[in-house]
């Protein structure tokens, strides 16, 4: 037997976690103090005592984070079949193969998964079956009915009340919102088809049924999930159904870094499991071992929450204050980042050793154009989102009416694809796929100009449907979609790399109706995991969301944008718990630093966030950034701000007006 602890690098809080015996485990941990190394240990140490890992399930907010931990504790304990036998996976991944194990119990002949942009898809396609797409019934988008069934199903709350809470300008619509909604649940319900929150909703269901529910319980002696804090209610269940005494249950989180809770989950949970199981253990971990005292000063300053965690750094010597830069506007910003990652960088840090870090994506626009300028090389990650991952959609969707032809809303996908098919065209003619109509009939049914293309893609679709074997089943559909995204993305260029990297990848697979539900649960990551991605030996500077950030570590880190209406976003100045959360985010923030932090706060910025406009506001430094804070930092004004005549009083205000004034040409267009 090897000695995993040794191996795993552990310091005695994180031994205690990882060799903590009986009753439920809740190990409480600030930033960068190893809960990730904790919990693989943990693992591994299981293993090595002698369970068998398929009695083991680790439940994760990513899959990398899955793939990652599951690997380096097969590595831990010497024993690759590790990776095969435990289970391990998002909450949602997990559910998909409970429930497809589970259809005849359930009632569905199929499990057929619904992702976020197929559920705007469906939304729009029962207000046009109900008459209430016209521009008479001014009814929120799909996407907002969407978030407010979501938000309903994850918190228990009803839609009513939800409106009511955060989305009041939907209040006059109350009654045709629900309507719409019920009937999407109906129709849903019709086809077999299941959203994201269903599929955790039906795992709830079948851990509830006293049958079903006993064998599930039985399967897993040893339930281990990552990242706590970002649970939401649905998921607190599975996990209390699971261990409902608690036995066996490890659960790791920080309530600082809780920043989903537009998806319903609350930093509450964490402690509240360890209130309401009494016989569990609090393990709490302090000791940082990733940044400098200096960096850790600043984060225990800005830390939010109700666990007063105190970070200390476990590495010695002094390292560098963090640094606020008060900055001129956003180009002084982008401009001193730039400076600050070259000068880095002669010094002998590598590019991809340093990260730019943003509340949104649009924050970055006025850096990526001073990095391509300067020529320095650079990948943004996150806040791309669904739009993204339209074209391996695409594909997918191909995929799945090959393999179930009453997928109704994979039909939708792929005929609004071609180009002389309208909505209205492509609602009806999917719906006769769905009924089993013939190809030819469908297609004389099609407007003329669509007819050629749809009856190559019908033909194919047909063809992959008739074989058995994924790689000819993949390539037919391949060959089916590739000519319409090819006419349909104007930048198809750049994404033809990641359909042929997803067909691939789809032609290997034994069982593609797995491979199809991960892609669809996770298309940013499986696009991610196959698109060409920059090479590991290519250096380049992270530009990255801060949500994308969570988790990951760089040595310098720049920070855009603190400032109020950036962050915290505008969004959430009008809630507690809004303000609250974008609190966390600044801690996620400022806790990836191991070595240096640069905070950036521009005195003005473009009144629209995505423009170049001549039309700046004053802004303030983020409340976040408050005295204590400040106290912990050194200030530096940037060269901008150093070049600016020094005004005060009635001047200072009139800096609220254009440096330049650009003809806005409104006149041309009344
Ligand atoms: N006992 C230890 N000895 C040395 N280094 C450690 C130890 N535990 C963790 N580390 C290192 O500290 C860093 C942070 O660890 P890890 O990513 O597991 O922390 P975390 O708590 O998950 O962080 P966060 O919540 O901030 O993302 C990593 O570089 C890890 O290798």
């Amino acid at each position: 037997m090897i000695d995993t602890e040794a191996a795993a690098d552990l310091d005695d809080a994180q031994r205690e976690a990882v060799e903590h015996h009986g009753g439920a485990l809740v190990v409480a941990a600030g930033a960068g103090t190893g809960k990730t190394r904790t919990l693989t240990a943990r693992v591994a140490r299981l293993v090595d005592s002698g369970v068998a890992p398929e009695l083991i399930l680790l439940l994760t907010f990513t899959r990398r984070a899955a793939a990652a931990m599951t690997s380096r504790a097969a590595a831990l304990c010497e024993n690759p079949s590790v990776t095969q036998r435990m289970w391990s996976g998002t909450f949602h991944a997990v559910a998909h193969r409970i429930v497809a194990e589970h259809t005849q119990h359930l009632g569905l002949e199929d499990v057929t998964v619904l992702d976020p942009g197929d559920v705007t898809d469906l939304l729009d396609l029962l207000r046009e079956e109900q008459g209430l797409s016209g521009t008479e019934h001014r009814l929120p988008t799909s996407q907002t009915l969407a978030d407010i069934c979501s938000r309903a199903v994850n918190t228990g709350v009803p839609t009513r009340q939800v409106m009511a809470e955060q989305f009041p300008w939907c209040l006059d619509h109350a009654d045709r919102i629900n309507d719409l909604l019920k009937a999407y649940v109906a129709r849903k319900r019709a086809r077999g088809l299941l959203d994201f929150d269903d599929l955790l909703i039906y795992w709830r269901a079948l851990l509830a049924d006293p049958i079903v529910g006993d064998r599930l319980r039985a399967r897993w002696d040893w339930v281990l999930v990552d990242e706590y804090q970002d649970v939401n209610q649905i998921q607190v269940d599975i996990v209390r159904l699971l261990r409902p005494d608690g036995e066996g249950l490890t659960v790791v989180g920080d309530d600082a870094q809780a920043v989903y809770g537009f998806r319903g989950a609350t930093s509450e949970h964490l402690l509240h499991l360890h209130e309401d199981l009494p016989g569990s253990t609090l393990v709490r971990l302090e000791r940082n071992f990733r940044s400098s005292q200096q960096i850790l000063d600043l984060a225990n300053v800005v830390r939010p929450g109700a666990l007063r965690l105190d970070l200390t750094a476990d590495r010695g010597g002094c390292g560098p204050r963090p640094v606020h830069v008060q900055c001129a506007n956003s180009d002084d910003e982008a401009r001193e980042v730039a400076d600050a990652v070259l000068a880095a960088h002669q010094e002998g840090l590598d590019l991809r050793d340093q990260a730019v870090l943003f509340r949104t994506g649009t924050h970055s626009n006025q850096l990526e154009i001073e990095l391509r300028v300067r020529g320095i090389p650079f990948h943004k990650y996150g806040g791309i989102g669904y739009l993204e991952t339209a074209h391996v959609r695409d594909l997918i969707a191909a995929f799945r009416v090959s393999l179930n032809p009453g997928d109704e809303i994979s039909w939708y996908r792929l005929l609004t694809r071609h180009r002389a098919l309208g909505k209205v065209s492509a609602r009806t003619l999917s719906a006769r796929l769905v009924e089993g109509a013939d190809h030819h009939d469908v297609v004389s049914e099609a407007p003329a100009k669509a007819r050629t293309a749809l009856a190559r893609t019908l033909e194919l679709i047909r063809a992959a449907s008739s074989t058995r074997v994924p790689a000819l089943m993949v390539e037919a559909c391949q060959q089916a979609v590739e000519p319409l995204l090819r006419q349909h993305y104007v930048d198809w260029s750049r994404r033809a790399a990641d359909v042929e990297g997803v067909a691939q990848a789809a032609s290997r697979q034994r069982d593609l109706r797995s491979f199809i539900a991960e892609a669809t649960i996770d298309p940013t990551s499986v696009a991610g995991d196959w698109a060409k991605k920059p090479h590991l030996d290519e250096d380049y500077l992270v530009l990255s969301t801060i949500h994308s950030a969570k988790g990951l570590e760089w040595s310098a880190v720049h920070l855009l944008r603190a400032t109020d209406g950036s962050m915290p976003s505008d969004m959430a100045l009008t809630s507690k718990e809004g303000l609250e959360e974008e609190q966390r985010l600044f801690y996620v923030a400022t806790t990836r630093a191991r070595d240096t932090l640069r905070i950036y706060s521009p005195m003005r910025l473009p009144v629209h966030p995505t423009s170049m406009s001549s039309r700046h506001v004053l802004a303030k430094p983020s409340r976040f950034l408050t005295a204590p804070a400040l106290r912990t930092m050194d200030a530096v004004a940037s060269a901008g701000v150093l070049a600016q005549p020094v005004a005060s009083g009635a001047a200072a205000s009139k800096q609220a007006a254009p440096l330049i004034t650009v003809p806005d040409l409104g006149d041309l267009f009344g």
